[in-house]
């Protein structure tokens, strides 16, 4: 009969990619009002090119370039149908871009891809069948039997889904190793700037595109593979009075997303009873006894939980600088903060992983309002 592993889930390895094309957020508007032929609206650019500035970001990589968008003119309309031209590029470059991150994430594990037994893959860049799990198993190469879960359309909380997912495969599972992956491409959501929708340009100035992959395992084998941290308990729940805060629409002219202006406000009101029983769970006393794992949202969303839960500025570090890097990646994003939790205190000389700190919180959010949240234990570096 199975055994059940021993000990609580690990990350064992963590891969990142990004489409190579990058694009400056100073030089940003400019681009984009010209590549979607909206520069007769200078007003709307000024706006855009003030929410850019305040953005905290400094560059983001998209797959769409000039060249592809001219290809695909109905992309750069405002409603036009488009659903067709995204999902062609969604559909193909989605598991292409989790391949990159996860080949990196298999060979800083070092171990044959045989031994993956689970798939656990979160997108909200595409939906098709079979779906973008199954091309990615294909890509990878790995055994036709490793069992597959697809998470499609639940936006920026999804990181801390499919990490939740892959606790729970390899804790009940005898020798599971999961292999867990986001994959992100704006392509479904680029459209031209509208003063109807000027939630849209919030989107338009913070989204870029990117991938990100992990091993988790329990009982790590010794002398083997290098736990990177712990996953001691994972929650999901749904913000009260937060419905219709973030919304995402699948139509025929691609994913609309709308944001209230609130959500900063929504999720900093909520943090504290939410996270409240991870503060007891590792007994610490204070929220800055922990390292912090956030999803880049967007800057306010930072600045407003650092003021509620009376954070040091330097517990956001590494979310800033993978917003600053890189953007809002949607599900990625939180598993590029977690890699540059990792390097940065590796970098910094710290003591663990988490940058000095034994126990530390991964979090995010997203359509619902819903968060999720991880309690995490760092390891030695
Ligand atoms: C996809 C998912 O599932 C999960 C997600 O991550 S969803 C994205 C979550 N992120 C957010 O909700 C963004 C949070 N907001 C921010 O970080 C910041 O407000 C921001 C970067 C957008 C702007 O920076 P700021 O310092 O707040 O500047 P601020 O002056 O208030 O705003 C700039 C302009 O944007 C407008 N604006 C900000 N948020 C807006 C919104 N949600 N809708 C419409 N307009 C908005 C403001 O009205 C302002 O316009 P004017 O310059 O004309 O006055």
């Amino acid at each position: 009969m199975a055994r059940k592993p021993n000990g609580v889930a690990n990350v064992l390895a963590i891969g990142t990619a990004v489409p190579p094309t990058s694009f400056p957020q100073s030089s940003y508007p400019e681009y984009f009002f010209r590549a979607t032929k909206s520069t007769d609206k200078p007003e709307m650019m000024q706006k855009f090119q003030r929410i850019c500035d305040r953005s905290g970001i400094k560059k983001r990589h998209f797959y769409l370039t000039s060249e592809i968008l001219e290809k695909n003119p109905e992309i750069c309309s405002y409603m036009g149908a488009s659903l067709d031209a995204r999902q062609e590029i969604g559909v193909r470059e989605v598991p292409m871009l989790a391949k990159e991150a996860a080949s990196a994430a298999i060979a800083e594990w070092g171990q044959p891809k045989s031994a993956i037994t689970h798939l656990v893959l979160g997108t909200t860049s595409s939906i098709d069948m079979p779906g973008a799990d199954f091309q990615l198993l294909k890509l990878l190469g790995l055994r036709p039997s490793v069992k597959r879960v697809m998470i499609y359309q639940q936006g920026c909380f999804a990181g801390g889904t499919v990490l939740r997912i892959a606790k729970d495969l390899a804790e009940n599972n005898e020798n599971a190793r999961v292999l867990v992956a986001c994959s992100e491409i704006t392509a479904v959501t680029f459209r031209a700037p509208s003063d109807k929708h000027l939630d849209g340009l919030v989107g338009s100035a913070l989204f870029g595109d990117g991938a990100a992959a992990l091993i988790v395992g329990a009982d790590p084998r010794p002398g083997i593979e290098k736990p990177l941290f712990e996953i001691h308990s994972a929650i999901q729940t749904v913000l009260p009075e937060s419905d219709g805060a973030i919304l995402g629409h699948l139509r025929e002219c691609g994913l609309v997303f709308h944001l209230l202006k609130d959500v900063p406000g929504i999720i900093a009101k909520n943090l504290g009873k939410v996270l409240g029983g991870m503060l007891d769970r590792a007994g610490v006393a204070s929220y800055n006894d922990l390292f912090w794992v956030v999803h880049p949202g967007g800057p306010a969303i930072l600045d407003q939980m650092v003021a509620r839960l009376q954070l040091d500025e330097e517990k956001m570090r590494a979310t800033r600088q993978v917003l600053a890097d890189f953007g809002n990646m949607s599900s990625s994003s939180v598993l590029f903060v977690l890699e540059e939790m990792r390097k940065g205190s590796t970098r910094a000389g710290m003591r663990s992983t988490g940058e000095g700190c034994d126990w530390g919180i991964m979090l995010c959010f997203g359509p619902g309002l819903t968060v999720e949240a991880l309690l995490l234990k760092s390891t030695a570096v």
